[in-house]
């Protein structure tokens, strides 16, 4: 499966930089991860974007608002996901300053919250990045996950 993980707007948070670095260096020998980032602007701008490039993608959109899961519930989800030949691809979506847009709530596949605490979108990208790599440290049955 090849997971992308989209934010809008250049890294500048230097903290969020190393941390984000860190974790797409420790990931890399788990699968195929990507990040990629888009240009920042207004919430139709973004999430606009974020549907066009994630097109025929499981969508998870990421809100303060969505569901709350545990990390044992994410690892589930992906072995569901793996198990389920037809996923190839799942992209997790990072909104702009505004948050995501209706539209995109209506075509996101499933909505998660990282906290129900609003994060800078730099920091809830190192969140998204440690439960990630803990997810898959917790696949392998691997110690970090504890
Ligand atoms: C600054 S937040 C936007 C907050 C905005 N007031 C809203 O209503 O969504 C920017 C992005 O970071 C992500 N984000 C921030 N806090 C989050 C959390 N606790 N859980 C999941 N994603 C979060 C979301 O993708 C959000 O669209």
């Amino acid at each position: 499966m090849h997971v992308r993980l989209f934010v809008a707007g250049k890294p500048s948070l230097a903290y969020a930089k190393t941390g984000v670095a860190e974790y797409l260096k420790r990931l890399s020998r788990y699968g195929n991860f990507e990040l990629i980032h888009l240009k920042a602007g207004s919430s139709e701008k973004v999430s606009a974007d974020l549907l066009e490039r994630s097109k025929g993608h499981h969508r998870i959109a990421l809100d303060e608002r969505g569901k709350a899961f545990t990390t044992e519930q994410w690892a589930q989800t992906f072995e569901t996901l793996e198990m389920n030949g037809e996923v190839k691809n799942v992209s997790f979506l990072i909104g702009a300053s505004d948050g995501h847009t209706e539209e995109l709530r209506r075509q996101a596949d499933a909505i998660w919250q990282l906290s129900s605490l609003t994060l800078q979108h730099e920091l809830a990208l190192v969140v998204l990045l440690e439960q990630l790599y803990r997810v898959a440290t917790y696949r392998r049955g691997e110690p970090y996950h504890r």
